[in-house]
């Protein structure tokens, strides 16, 4: 029987606590809700590993810029508990604000140069907001693998590298990116979009496959298929950023190699979209 939990740090330490002393590895998967099928494959890799499965589902205020969708961000915790129970989570915790963020807190993690390009140019808060959120997390969960989606790439780099940086004893486990049959990357704002703005999203998508082409074709230079490939930009998509970088500092590359992975951000009607892959699928 899978555990609901609502807030109760206290008791969610407890839990695991018990898990553990009986010899359990815990597995932990991180979300903000509004699961869906990217939400569960992770889910179902901890189970796979053969862990105890913690599944968190907390909209997390940090993260959020003053503009953001806080506020209208999909939630409802009986469908997220349904999903999550159904792809073998074995305790789904809902923290509230205060539990994470209690009166008192002040201290903030701020990851380098990894956190201040891509999504972090246009969302400067976003990536200390996660960084500081995973690091409560994994500290009251203490999980041994704690699985992230390679959909939100450069945020797996970024907790892998603070992971490392602090001696966290963590493994954090990639996972691949899960995708509608049409390619639209699995994400929970999919919700907020209009079903006449769907075409426009699958731009992220047919802009990948373009530039994998395009690479099998032989081209190898960055700032010219970049140029190709935003004059085919369509109205309407506000484009934030199409880069190619590497998969390691997620640096700019002029000459792109098998390893090199295209990324988009882009803004729809206000609904955040990312997506990104490698030039060789
Ligand atoms: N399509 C997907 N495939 C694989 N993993 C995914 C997918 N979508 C989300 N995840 C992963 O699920 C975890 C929780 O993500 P989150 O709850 O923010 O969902 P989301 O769908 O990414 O939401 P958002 O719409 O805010 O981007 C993250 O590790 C994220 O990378
Ligand atoms: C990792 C995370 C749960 C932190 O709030 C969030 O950024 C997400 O859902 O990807
Ligand atoms: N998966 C990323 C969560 C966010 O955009 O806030």
């Amino acid at each position: 029987m899978a555990i609901r939990l609502h807030s109760h740090t206290a008791e969610l330490r407890r839990m695991l606590r018990e898990q553990r002393d009986q010899g359990e590895t815990i597995g932990f998967v991180a979300t903000m809700g509004g699961l869906h099928a990217g939400h569960q494959s992770l889910i179902e890799a901890s189970r796979g590993d053969g862990n105890f499965t913690v599944v968190s589902v907390f909209v997390n205020p940090a993260q959020f810029g003053p503009n953001e969708d806080f506020d209208s961000y999909p939630r409802d915790h009986d469908s997220d508990f349904e999903l999550a129970v159904e792809a073998g989570g074995d305790l789904i915790w809902y923290p509230e604000v205060e539990d994470l963020y209690p009166e008192e807190a002040q201290t903030m993690v701020q990851p380098g140069p990894l956190g201040q390009r891509l999504c972090g140019l246009s969302r400067p808060q976003f990536f200390p907001g996660i960084c500081t959120v995973v690091l409560k997390l994994f500290n009251l969960i203490q999980p041994h693998q704690a699985y992230f989606g390679a959909k939100d790439f450069q945020q797996l780099a970024i907790i892998q590298r603070m992971a490392a940086d602090f001696y966290l004893d963590v493994d954090v486990v990639g996972c691949p990116i899960v995708r509608e049959d049409d390619g639209l990357a699995m994400s929970s704002r999919n919700l907020k979009l209009e079903p006449e703005d769907r075409d426009l999203a699958l731009t992220l998508y047919r802009t990948i496959t373009r530039a994998q082409t395009a690479f099998a074709e032989g081209e190898r230079d960055a700032a010219k298929l970049r140029e190709a490939l935003v004059a085919e930009w369509p109205e309407g998509l506000e484009l934030d950023y199409l880069d190619f970088r590497d998969p390691e500092f997620l640096e700019d590359c002029a000459h792109l190699t098998e390893d090199t992975r295209i990324f988009l951000g882009a803004w729809l009607n206000g609904v955040r979209l990312i997506d990104n892959a490698r030039l060789t699928p």
